[in-house]
């Protein structure tokens, strides 16, 4: 029996990819660009074993056995990941140096994710990473990261950008055969060590309109998608690219909250609309701008950002992070342990939330941009940073047994 356990990164999309050209193959409408979180925040860790004495492929999904025939997309994850390795095999067959037929031995996967999933926090991306980096490394494949992200986004279309650290471009692609559909690094971790996310979970219930569901019927309906597809998101890719490499955090942060806004307005011009963001996401909203707009040297200090859920991503330099931290739990209060609350990571406030943020803030900034929201609007604040792509783990953190069945189960 070999077996393999790894961990893969959620990544948050700074330009949004929405909508499928072709919903088999997993072909986008447009590129996008994200951004890739810490791991030791938020991650899917993997474990995958392949023996011939198992009798057929088996999924165990946070301590629950799924039936992996009815998901259609992690079989061709298997199936992409087994094609590579059979012709790996049957060339040192070949070459008369026979490697171990790992391609027909079935396989027993078991995933856990340590954060709520399907509630719009990434885990189908981190997730569906975990399961094909694991299958490369059980495998011992040979190709590139980029080659690996065309079968990840086979699994799921953001999951191609979990395979990378630092900040992440998947190339829509022109061909039918999705060859040149693929993510790419465009700036590794090291980049721009002074920005940092802060996660407001607003809820971590399973949401109503799946992502897979909601952008093929904005595909369908809506008419302003058009006009993102064609003009709007080629030209923002290529300003968000140049933002990131000159680490301009206020072309970085307007591009980033216009095409979060725009994401959701063809969500609003879907027909019937969906609705991801709630009050709470949009007071967030307000109080960015007007946290932005009040800024003594006249830069913004903040960007907030919302995949198909109300959970807010607000990414921001570091030196701002307190203040912001301040500020959302002052508008949010929260009736838990402060630490459970919010987990000062780096220190950031020296455990003290809740302390006076107004003075800290220019003259201009208006207290009553929104009231104070009810006790448990935001339920946790994860403060986070850029970070590195997927990660080996030893054999001890394995989530499998001997036997090849789990060791935890629900
Ligand atoms: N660790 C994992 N291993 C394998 N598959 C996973 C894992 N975590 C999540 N998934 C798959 O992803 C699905 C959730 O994806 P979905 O797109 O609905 O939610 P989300 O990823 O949290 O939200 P979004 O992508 O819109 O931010 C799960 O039902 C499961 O099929
Ligand atoms: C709003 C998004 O988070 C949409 C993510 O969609 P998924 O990758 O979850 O969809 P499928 O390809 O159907 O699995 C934006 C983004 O991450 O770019």
């Amino acid at each position: 029996m070999r077996t393999v356990t790894c961990t893969a990164p959620v990544n948050i999309a700074v330009i949004k990819y929405w909508g499928k050209r072709d919903t088999e193959l997993i072909l986008p409408t447009n590129s996008s660009l994200s951004v890739t979180l810490s791991q030791d925040i938020l991650h899917s860790k993997t474990t995958i074993s392949a023996s011939k004495e198992f009798s057929n492929d088996r999924l165990w999904l946070n301590g629950v056995e799924e039936d992996i025939t009815k998901n259609k997309r992690m079989h061709n994850c298997f199936r992409e990941t087994r094609a590579i390795r059979e012709a790996m095999e049957k060339k040192a067959e070949a070459d008369g140096q026979p490697i171990e037929p790992l391609s027909t031995y079935p396989i027993h996967v078991c995933s856990e994710n340590n954060f709520p999933t399907a509630a719009g926090l990434a885990s189908s991306a981190s997730g569906l990473a975990a399961l094909v980096y694991t299958l490369s490394q059980l495998f011992e494949l040979t190709i590139s990261t980029s080659e690996l992200s065309r079968i990840a986004r086979q699994g799921s279309g953001s999951a191609c950008r979990s395979l990378f650290g630092g900040f992440v471009a998947w190339e829509m692609g022109e061909k039918e055969d999705g060859s040149d559909s693929y993510a790419e690094q465009i700036a590794p971790e090291t980049h721009w060590p002074d920005l940092q996310a802060l996660i407001c979970v607003v809820s971590d219930a399973k949401k109503g309109t799946s992502s897979t569901a909601g952008m093929q019927s904005t595909i369908k309906t809506s008419l302003l998608m058009n006009e993102r597809i064609n003009s709007i998101v080629p030209a923002r890719m290529e300003g968000m690219k140049k933002a990131v490499l000159q680490k301009d955090f206020q072309s970085f942060a307007e591009l980033t909250m216009r095409d979060s806004n725009q994401f959701h307005a063809v969500c609003l011009d879907t027909y019937p609309p969906i609705f991801y963001l709630n009050d709470t996401s949009r007071a967030i909203i307000q109080l960015i701008h007007e946290y932005n707009a009040t800024a003594p040297d006249g830069k913004m200090k903040a960007a907030y950002t919302y995949d198909a859920g109300p959970n807010a991503v607000i990414y921001a330099p570091k030196e701002n992070m307190a203040e912001i931290i301040q500020l959302i739990a002052h508008y949010f209060p929260s009736n838990k342990e402060p630490t459970e609350f919010f987990t000062d990571t780096y220190n950031t406030i020296n455990g003290k939330l809740g302390e006076d943020f107004l003075p800290k803030l220019h003259d201009n900034f208006n207290v009553d941009v929104i009231p104070v929201q009810p006790i448990g609007s935001i339920s946790r604040l994860l403060h986070t940073k850029v970070d590195d792509g997927p990660r080996v783990l030893n054999d001890t953190e394995s989530l499998l047994k001997e036997d090849g069945r789990p060791k935890r189960l629900a």
